[in-house]
């Protein structure tokens, strides 16, 4: 059958289950002339590598399927108080010294074993995605799967020193260009903690969004300072000053190669504070570094992580672990070119406030809900985050902003629901300009009501961006 059927057969197969402490097992393969084996050794098809490099036909990928490698590998890992399995080339050397000192014991063979029903898995698991792509008609969301993690290092600890920690990469075929901070490289400095993967994610989808040269800083997830400037130093400058306090010992990301001059600047720049203490970072993550640039940054301390990172993919599945369960859904891949903006007030905005309102609703996206950003001039001037009530977010947003605010854009994550003293009349009366907000609560009218009272643009987006 065109190499179908080599080593699917009684004579391998029995010679690898039977059980070697059972006399009639012994006998019946004396009987039909079956000997033993001892180790099994398989590299699978490359089914992995055929389906990801490009297009392949779906024959191709049919014929790529190992199906007499897998069943060698379940047979012997099942018989593994009798047969070594290695399907990692890593398991040489143990494997090498077994066959030298012909003794393995039962804990080396366990191992082995389930290194084996893993792989087998894993691949499985790449070989039922791709059927399902074949045959779900792009529906992202299977009755059942398994994600293929593999352990790219423990961590020091968790969220905090008393919890245990690692960090795996996730070998589903969907993510093999998907970029991102799992795949990033890491230039220099100390080992990343758990907080600092999840800070750097935050950090670099966020300032992957932007097209002109931006930089976010991040702290606690949260972009704190952003900025967009043809000069990306001065886009760094500005992200940084948006909140000093909390920039420091913050994640600073780039969506442009880091130079000499910008290294220079990230390494000297003072805190806008007290115009002394220089500023201190967790992480630099950008798309390159020049070699130079790369130089200054790393400098005489070896703390600093410097990462480089590629664009993170859209259309993906998003997961997140409940107790008990896991949550999928699309990550969110709108961008202010998906949506529509329709003035709900008398005044239209200008195009300058129209322009601010995007900037605004680009950041918004990225801070965890309640979220209040506060804009101008593509430059972060405050934002409220995470809490309950939207008129707390939004008052922290406004003293972050400070008089600045003043004819700024507000973008708000979600509706007002305009209850009590609203949030849209407090901006009001702070002096906002333009108001961005999805719009679709059933009190929307008191709040194009207020704008028109206090000659503010009022903005409907139709979609909302929670970030929980
Ligand atoms: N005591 C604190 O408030 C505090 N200690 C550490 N952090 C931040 O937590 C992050 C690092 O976490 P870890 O120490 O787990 O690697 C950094 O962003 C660091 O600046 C803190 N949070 C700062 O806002």
């Amino acid at each position: 059958l065109d190499g179908r059927v080599k080593t699917l057969h009684p004579s391998i197969h029995g010679g690898i289950l039977a059980r070697r402490d059972q006399e009639h097992h012994l006998k019946a393969l004396n009987e039909h002339g079956i000997g033993t084996f001892d180790v099994v050794v398989v590299n699978l098809y490359p089914f992995y590598d055929k389906v990801t490099s490009g297009t392949i036909s779906f024959e191709d990928g049919i014929e790529n399927i190992d199906i007499g490698g897998p069943t060698l590998i379940r047979a012997a890992a099942k018989n593994h108080k009798d047969v070594l399995v290695v399907v990692d080339h890593h398991d040489y050397p143990s494997l090498l010294k077994y066959l030298q000192e012909k003794q393995a014991g039962p804990q080396f063979r366990r191992m082995l074993a389930w290194k084996a029903f893993q792989h087998v898995a894993s691949y499985d698991s790449a070989v039922s995605e791709w059927l399902w792509k074949q045959s779900s008609g792009g529906d992202i969301f299977p009755p059942s799967f398994t994600v293929p993690l593999s352990m790219k290092s423990t961590l020091r600890y968790g969220e905090n020193p008393h919890q245990k920690a690692a960090f795996y990469g996730d070998r589903s075929l969907s993510l093999v260009n998907a970029g991102g901070i799992a795949t990033s490289f890491q230039h220099h400095g100390k080992e990343m903690s758990y907080n600092n993967y999840l800070d750097a994610d935050a950090a670099w989808n966020c300032v992957s969004e932007f097209e002109n040269p931006t930089c976010v800083v991040v702290k606690h997830t949260n972009p704190c300072g952003v900025a967009s400037r043809q000069d990306v130093l001065e886009a760094y400058r500005l992200a940084v000053r948006a909140d000093p306090v909390s920039a420091f010992g913050g994640i600073v990301a780039f969506n442009t190669t880091v130079d000499e001059d910008l290294a220079k600047e990230i390494r000297e720049f003072r805190s806008p504070t007290d115009g002394e203490t220089r500023m201190f970072y967790e992480i630099v993550v950008a798309p390159g570094y020049t070699e130079k640039g790369l130089e200054v940054l790393k400098g005489k301390s070896k703390t600093l992580r410097i990462l480089e990172a590629k664009r993170s993919g859209k259309n993906m599945l998003s997961l997140r672990q409940v107790s008990g369960g896991w949550l999928a859904q699309e990550s969110d891949d709108l961008t202010p070119e998906d949506i529509t903006f329709t003035t709900g007030s008398e005044r239209a905005p200008t195009d300058s406030e129209l322009s601010d309102a995007k900037f605004a609703w680009l950041c918004v996206k990225h801070v965890k809900s309640n979220a209040i950003v506060i804009a101008k001039d593509n430059c972060m001037l405050g934002m409220g985050s995470g809490q309950p009530n939207r008129v707390d977010s939004l008052r922290i947003a406004f003293r972050k902003a400070g008089e600045a605010a003043k004819g700024a854009a507000l973008a708000s994550d979600a509706f007002f629901p305009f209850a009590w003293k609203d949030a849209v009349e407090e901006a009001c009366e702070n002096g906002i300009g333009t108001i961005a907000q999805p719009g679709g609560s059933m009190r929307d009218k008191d709040a194009v009501d207020c704008c028109n009272k206090y000659g503010v643009s009022l903005l409907f987006t139709g979609v909302r961006h929670f970030r929980h």
